[in-house]
């Protein structure tokens, strides 16, 4: 369903910036630059920027000079490259976001950075586990900031069931599975999703399924990765594309029971998920998280794109009764969350992760961050299930391995 939600996300985005562009820009706005004309680059920056009162999109690269002039008159960006180096040596440019493919993302952030760029990346941060401690490494010499794009915890709503799940009224979690899926035939083969060597995949792709246990359990890495079965993509030469990934990871966590100390994490990904009875895709399979705890199980439908539509059902195991939530803005639920009063029930989730970014560029700390040690951890965690599912973890464009 993830590919339904992207497009519902766009017309949201549309609708949204259309009523509130702000069509005067604070002088000591943030001139951003983009590298790549990747179809993203529309719901994750465009709009968003359109709305922020501090951001202005300064210029495009693509490959091609004709492709970047073209996107930068559709979007009135000012200016436009044919080269990716070429806008990382415009001297007006202060920070770059990073749509590329996979395998580029390191690559790019690395040189970036050495040209003094702050960068907002793509997940998934990088390839593989080296590469992400390389360019943290760059990052902190640099004193640059440096952020995963895991958009999605930065929404309230997202804050709202961390606190339900932290507040500890519910007990020691027991479990969580956590599953993201896209009806097959919605990926062309052609994508780059597809292609290892731009180190695609599934677990790559949809490392939400990841994002969200890690988020709410509170941990880094898991102790252990119990079993990984992916299902390979045959189109792929290398047979090593996965075009699902189920996997069980074991993580120590203090949400977990004293006695065990451990919560056994399920998670699924799937570019190709069937349809039933080859018609009907599963629109009910929105990325979702359930999360059992001692007393109740707390269900997050849509925790990915929460801005489009989510609730947060909490089910008492005892009573088998539940209690359903939904949480757009920071104020819902009666619970406040870390926003606060900022922010508004139609700002998408890349929206809330811009103005964290322009916060934290400027010096102000931010609302919510994804550390860098947590994008490490987050590669690690998809190395390991990689590793364990016998394809082998991914690697970058620039690494020779
Ligand atoms: N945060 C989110 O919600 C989402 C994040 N993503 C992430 O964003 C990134 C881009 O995804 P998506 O928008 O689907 O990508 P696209 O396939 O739409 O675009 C990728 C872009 O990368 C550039 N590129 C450079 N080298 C290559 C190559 N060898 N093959 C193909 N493209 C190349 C191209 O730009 P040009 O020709 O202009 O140089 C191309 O437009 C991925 O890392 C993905 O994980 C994707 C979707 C949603
Ligand atoms: O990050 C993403 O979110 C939405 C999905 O459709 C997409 O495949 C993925 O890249």
């Amino acid at each position: 369903m993830a590919m339904i939600l992207q497009l519902s996300t766009f017309l949201h985005q549309f609708w949204y910036a259309r009523q509130h562009a702000v069509a005067v820009k604070s002088p000591i706005a943030l001139r951003m630059g983009v590298l790549s004309t990747a179809m993203i680059n529309y719901a994750a920056i465009f709009k968003p920027a359109q709305t922020h009162p501090d951001v202005i999109i300064h210029a495009i690269a693509s490959r091609d000079a004709k492709t970047a002039a073209d996107e930068a008159k559709k979007y009135g960006i000012p200016k436009s490259y044919g080269s990716y180096q070429a806008l990382l040596d415009d001297q007006e440019i202060e920070a770059v976001y990073i749509s590329l493919p996979n395998g580029m993302h390191c690559e790019w952030a690395v040189k970036a950075l050495q040209r003094g760029k702050h960068v907002l990346l793509e997940k998934p941060f990088t390839s593989n586990l080296e590469e992400a401690i390389e360019l943290v490494k760059v990052a902190k010499e640099k004193g640059l900031i440096l952020l995963e794009a895991f958009h999605w915890q930065f929404h309230p709503a997202a804050h709202f069931v961390d606190h339900l799940v932290a507040s500890g009224r519910y007990g020691k979690i027991l479990r969580t599975y956590s599953r993201m899926t896209t009806p097959a035939g919605t990926i062309p083969a052609s994508d780059i999703r597809y292609k290892y060597d731009l180190a695609g995949g599934s677990l790559m792709d949809m490392g939400y399924v990841i994002s969200s246990t890690r988020f709410f359990l509170g941990v880094g890495a898991p102790e252990e990765v119990t079993s990984a079965r992916a299902r390979v993509w045959p189109h792929d030469v290398s047979g090593k594309v996965d075009e699902a990934m189920e996997a069980t990871l074991t993580f120590r966590s203090p949400m977990a029971p004293k006695s065990s100390g451990k919560v056994v994490s399920e998670i699924y990904s799937d570019m190709r998920r069937e349809n039933v009875g080859w018609v009907i895709p599963r629109f009910w399979e929105m990325p979702s998280i359930e999360i059992e705890c001692e007393k109740a199980t707390i269900y997050f439908f849509n925790f990915m794109m929460p801005h489009f539509y989510h609730y947060v059902a909490v089910t008492d195991k005892k009573t088998g009764k539940t209690e359903t939530f939904k949480h757009y803005r920071a104020s819902d639920s009666g619970i406040p969350t870390k926003w606060g009063s900022r922010g508004e029930a139609w700002w998408s989730t890349y929206r809330y992760q811009l103005e964290a970014f322009v916060d934290k560029v400027r010096g102000r700390e931010p609302v919510h961050w994804v550390s860098n040690e947590d994008s490490v951890d987050q590669m690690r965690t998809i190395d390991m299930v990689y590793e364990k599912s016998g394809l082998g973890k991914r690697r970058g464009t620039g690494q020779v391995m």
